[in-house]
């Protein structure tokens, strides 16, 4: 059974990393990596507040001005091969996503992927847990200008599903995914994987550890 703050909506859009799958530590150990070239370190604070959620193409622009899309694309991917080797041996969904996604198409509710990821990682993520077939739409940071906090991704997923934003609840972990889902006019439901619990701001129409608690 589906909670029932949710089986009102027509729509669900789950953001991937932190949500899909519970691997923020794995990004932050591939940041600690890739930033080494421009004499950078990360904090987890930092990553919190600045960069979870954000485009690496994004973060890539700031930290080289100069750099242009093809560079930046050649480095996104430098950082995010590092991420991947990391995490390949441990890829697994967050608990309960698959019997919650199976509920959710059962009841004809439609389904998206919003991740600021770029497209190699969406392919890693959703091929390597062989759950690509319950998504009607998947959008990444290379189909958008802007990467959250703009709501451009999540509205764009919404116009995908043909559903209106008031309609569809968003899943997501990050500061900056949080706001670009309310950006967009759509609730939240708020999953404590990278933050704590008590981190998550208010206005969420739920805080949950995983999708074991929902189905
Ligand atoms: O949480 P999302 O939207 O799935 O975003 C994932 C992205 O989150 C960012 O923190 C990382 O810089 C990216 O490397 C990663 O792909």
């Amino acid at each position: 059974m589906i909670n029932k703050a949710l089986i009102n909506k027509q729509a669900f859009i789950f953001d991937m990393d932190g949500v899909i799958v519970d691997n923020i530590n794995f990004h932050i150990d591939a940041y600690k990596v890739f930033l080494k070239q421009f004499g950078k370190d990360i904090t987890t604070e930092y990553f919190q507040t600045h960069v979870n959620g954000r485009t690496i193409q994004e973060l890539i622009q700031e930290l080289k001005p100069e750099a242009g899309k093809e560079e930046i694309m050649a480095l996104s991917e430098e950082k995010e091969k590092i991420y991947r080797d990391l995490y390949a041996k441990h890829l697994s969904p967050t608990p309960g996503l698959e019997k919650f996604l199976g509920l959710a198409k059962e009841q004809g509710i439609k389904m998206a992927v919003a991740t600021s990821a770029i497209t190699a990682n969406a392919d890693f993520t959703l091929d390597g847990l062989g759950i690509r077939h319950y998504f009607d739409v998947v959008v990444d940071s290379t189909m958008v200008i802007k990467g959250k906090p703009d709501p451009q991704i999540y509205l764009k997923a919404a116009k995908l599903l043909n559903i209106s934003p008031s309609d569809c609840v968003v899943f997501e972990d990050a500061l900056a995914g949080i706001k670009s889902a309310k950006a967009a006019g759509m609730e939240v439901v708020g999953l404590y994987t990278s933050l704590k619990k008590e981190e998550l701001p208010e206005g969420l129409i739920l805080k949950i550890k995983n999708f074991e608690e929902i189905s």
